[in-house]
């Protein structure tokens, strides 16, 4: 994907790479599952459950690794395109941190950096949550560079290319037999219902905006599936990693309540599509491969999983992609908003009041509604 953009990334002069984070060592497991829960109310059950996931994994999440290979394919793809860049990488949960990272940046004198997330949806958990934790860096860190976050990308072709490429690939390695009824399974991260009613508030958009964002990445990748292989497959959209406590609702058919379904029904063989996912995290390597795999192998169904962008190229190429569009618009050059499907590019300031805090409201950074006075003049 070359971006007809050019290599002018004024007024930034940094790149940071803003995620999840995770353990790496059995040691870090019970602290990192403190610093995602702290003050959320999640059942004990659920929290010695998801430890145990981790501990299978030697205690160590895929997620770091699969950031460093993107730190290292950015930092490649932006030296290519002769982008001057220096990027950095700072997790929201667990080493290496948001805040030494936003330290190191302001050591290093950057002035005006633009935050790429590991996230491309909009709701509190994957849009807010890592508003408010820009706000409380640059209230924490005094003289921290200006951070502006880049607008979700789940509808950006450098984000869809790839799953269409890895659905093509699990049906051509399915047994002919099975490829043309094989149903196409779009799984992404359970949310409370409340939080999806919240999520896109106040914007055109409307609430409810994180399943509908889905069901639209859906449309595209079934619709280009079908165009590549002349058939049309039954498709749709279902949840893994749910959590909170039972009595709380939250976005549902659970993958494998679901997939007893379809073996119900008949179906022999399905793709599982992570949609929900940039990279391979815990939800994908443990929900998806480990759990919603098992599941299939009792019922018999033939099961494949598509790959998640990870360090594809045009994925890589995307994050450059937002980053020249973003320059060029707080540069007052006219540019180019890529996206695919039918909800159009993002903006690049949240709506006031959109993807609420589940209880109280909290400072977010780049929204209509910052209370700290930067971002706006992006905006004028
Ligand atoms: C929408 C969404 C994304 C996708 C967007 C994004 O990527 O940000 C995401 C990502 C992730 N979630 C992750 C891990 C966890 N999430 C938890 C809890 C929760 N997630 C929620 C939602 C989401 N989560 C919610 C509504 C909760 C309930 C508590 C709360 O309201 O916050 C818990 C607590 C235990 C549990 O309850 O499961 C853990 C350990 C990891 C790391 C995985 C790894 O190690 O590879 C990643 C990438
Ligand atoms: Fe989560």
């Amino acid at each position: 994907m070359t971006s007809s953009l050019g290599a002018d990334v004024t007024p930034y002069d940094a790149l940071l790479l803003l995620s999840f984070g995770g353990p790496e060592k059995p040691e870090d497991v019970v602290p990192f599952l403190e610093n995602v829960t702290r003050g959320r109310g999640i059942p004990r059950e659920r929290l010695e459950e998801v430890g145990q996931h981790y501990f299978g994994f030697g205690g160590k999440s895929p997620i770091n690794d699969q950031n460093r290979a993107l730190l290292a394919a950015l930092r490649a793809d932006l030296a290519e395109a002769g982008v001057d860049l220096p990027v950095y990488w700072g997790n929201r949960n667990w080493d290496p941190y948001l805040n030494d990272a936003v330290e190191q940046m302001k050591a290093d004198g950057v002035q005006r950096a633009a935050v790429f997330t590991t996230s491309a949806y909009s709701s509190y958990s994957s849009c807010r949550q890592y508003r408010e934790n820009l706000a409380d860096v640059t209230a924490e860190v005094e003289g921290a560079p200006r951070l502006d976050r880049l607008r979700q990308y789940y509808n950006h072709p450098g984000f869809i290319d790839p799953f269409v490429d890895a659905t093509l690939g699990c049906l051509a390695d399915l047994d002919a037999t099975l490829r043309d009824d094989a149903h196409l399974v779009f799984v992404t991260h359970s949310i409370p219902t409340t939080m999806n009613d919240g999520s896109g508030l106040n914007s055109p958009a409307g609430g409810g905006a994180y399943v509908r964002q889905h069901l639209d990445v859906m449309a595209q990748v079934t619709a280009r599936v079908a165009e590549a292989t002349g058939v049309e497959r039954p498709h749709e959209l279902v949840y893994c990693s749910r959590s909170g406590a039972p009595h709380v609702p939250w976005l549902e058919p659970d993958v494998n309540d679901r997939l007893a379904e379809l073996a119900a029904d008949g179906v022999k063989a399905v793709v599982m599509i992570p949609i929900g996912f940039v990279s391979d995290h815990m939800e994908v390597v443990y929900d998806l491969d480990t759990e919603a795999m098992a599941t299939c192998a009792e019922l018999g169904i033939e099961a494949r999983r598509a790959s998640t962008p990870g360090v594809d190229p045009r994925f890589v190429a995307m994050v450059r992609d937002l980053l020249l569009e973003r320059a060029a618009v707080v540069r007052g050059v006219e540019t180019v908003r890529r996206s695919v499907g039918a909800l159009g590019a993002g903006p690049d300031l949240c709506a006031p009041g959109c993807c609420p805090h589940p209880r109280a409201p909290r400072p977010a950074l780049c929204g209509r509604d910052d209370e700290l006075p930067t971002n706006d003049e992006v905006n004028a």
